[in-house]
């Protein structure tokens, strides 16, 4: 994403301020001159770059300094700050409490990935504990109830629709009160949106908020729209006061700044960011951390997260002693996704070595993850939990290509490929199936994805290795 460009322009910046022998308001404004072109290529509006440059210049203060302060230091800061305030305007977006009924309602424009979020926002609560519930109040596109519908049966999440009723408001407020009655505690509503914005739709939006009466309002943007995301987040904020943001898509070519603006113009905090179509390509969005990382400092507690993530494998105790199915493959990749770069911890996985992703090949491997994950999508509940050889036979096959839009030889050489990791896998003893953390080399991706500073602090090579351990004993 070109977000790491920005951080890393805005992390040159103040690099090549570090070097100047003198630090002055000469040297100040050529670095904050560097600053505003990143931003301004990032798509953060115009306006937006002016006061963020006024902002750090009058943090900064350089003048009203005392002899003896380190300049660079302060202007660091105040950099820092400014990128975290444009980030965070201050208001914390309401969150659900569990047991407590709530209602969110997401808002967007058609294609910005509403209806894929809304499924995202309510497993990543499921998971917390919650109860959650879908409403689809989308009756302006036709295949927005199947698509819901579908989601929400593949993540076992309740669903309110209906095929035969045009009018959103009502669909929205039957769903609400269902859902209500069953106790859920956090009710979604996802609404339709339109390929551009216009009068009606906001006046959905309008309506159905009135109806619903939610406690929080997301607009939902696609990461990639750059500038016209300010207009749009504040066509949405006037028509159903918006209180949060979730930018989509961050795992292509989204600059970013978009992000930016939209803070700005719905004056609300993004929560979360989809990086991938599939349902756990979902991220907490917090500033601090975020900003960070955007500028190369390193986030442990990231770090810490993802690492923490991959322990499933020893944490279900009933997957690690059972079949190897295709839902336990898919639960790993899933795992592994999180982890982004650090999915090259794959080889820490007995049974998977490095037979799945090659050696210098780790894109294609990626991609293969994804592929493969995709045609378990098109997968039945009682195909993912098969443990019987004959049940895949040449129709179901076929039903799975066509669902998952793949190739049937596709879908053939990955039952083939869990056929080969499943017998690896069952070979295995049952106190083998742990991450492996006693030898050195199992742990050279994790330090090659780790930066240098980031290992220091954790005591290098040693500290690592007794951290990873220490965890896994956790889990056990
Ligand atoms: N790469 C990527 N694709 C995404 C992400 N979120 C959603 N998508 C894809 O974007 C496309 C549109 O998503 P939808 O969820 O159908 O969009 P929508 O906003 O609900 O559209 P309407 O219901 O028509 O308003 C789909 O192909 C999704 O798979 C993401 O974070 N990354």
């Amino acid at each position: 994403m070109v977000l790491a460009q920005l951080g890393g322009s805005i992390a040159a910046a103040l690099a090549r301020m570090g070097k100047a022998t003198v630090v002055d308001d000469k040297v100040l404004a050529e670095c904050l001159n560097e600053i505003s072109r990143a931003l301004l290529q990032a798509d953060v509006r115009f306006e937006t770059v002016r006061d963020v440059k006024a902002n750090i210049k009058a943090t900064a203060n350089l003048d009203a300094l005392p002899a003896g302060t380190d300049k660079r230091r302060v202007i660091q800061k105040a950099v820092v700050g400014e990128l975290c305030r444009m980030l965070d305007p201050g208001k914390p977006a309401f969150t659900p409490t569990k047991g407590k009924p709530s209602v969110v309602m997401f808002v967007g424009l058609q294609g910005s990935g509403k209806t894929t979020t809304c499924t995202k926002y309510a497993d990543y609560y499921r998971r917390k504990g919650f109860n959650p519930a879908l409403v689809c109040a989308d009756t302006f596109r036709a295949g927005a109830f199947d698509q819901l519908k579908q989601n929400s049966s593949k993540a076992k999440i309740p669903f309110y629709g209906s095929y035969t009723e045009s009018d959103p408001a009502k669909i929205a407020v039957e769903g609400v009160d269902t859902f209500r009655k069953e106790k859920c505690d956090l009710i979604i509503v996802d609404t339709s949106g339109r390929h551009k914005q216009e009068a009606a739709l906001f006046e959905e939006m309008r309506q159905v908020s009135e109806a619903t009466k939610p406690n929080l309002v997301i607009f939902v943007m696609d990461g990639s729209i750059g500038q016209a995301a300010f207009d749009q987040a504040q066509a949405f904020k006037h028509s159903a006061s918006v209180g949060a943001v979730i930018v989509t898509k961050m795992d292509g070519h989204a600059r970013g700044g978009g992000a930016l603006s939209a803070v700005a113009a719905t004056k609300s905090p993004v929560i979360f960011i989809g990086t991938g179509e599939h349902i756990p390509d979902f991220e907490v969005f917090d500033v601090k951390p975020f900003v960070s990382r955007l500028l190369g400092m390193g986030d442990l507690s990231g770090l810490m997260d993802k690492i923490q993530d991959v322990m499933p494998v020893d944490q279900l105790p009933d997957l690690v002693s059972g079949a190897f199915t295709l839902r336990l493959l898919y639960q790993m990749f899933q795992n592994l996704q999180n982890m982004g770069p650090l999915g090259q911890l794959f080889s820490m996985i007995p049974g998977f070595s490095a037979q799945f992703i090659e050696k210098g090949k780790e894109k294609e491997g990626q991609a293969k993850i994804k592929r493969y994950m995709t045609i378990m999508d098109s997968m039945t509940e009682k195909e993912l939990d098969n443990t019987n050889p004959k049940l895949m036979n040449e129709s179901r096959i076929k039903r799975i290509a066509r669902g998952s839009g793949r190739l049937v030889k596709e879908v053939v050489d990955m039952l083939e490929e869990h056929k080969r990791i499943a017998k690896m896998w069952n070979k295995l003893p049952l106190n083998n199936r742990k991450l492996n953390t006693n030898s050195r080399d199992s742990l050279k991706p994790l330090v090659n994805a780790i930066p240098p500073n980031m290992l220091n602090q954790l005591g290098g090579l040693t500290g690592l290795q007794n951290m990873v351990k220490q965890m896994g004993a956790q889990k056990r």
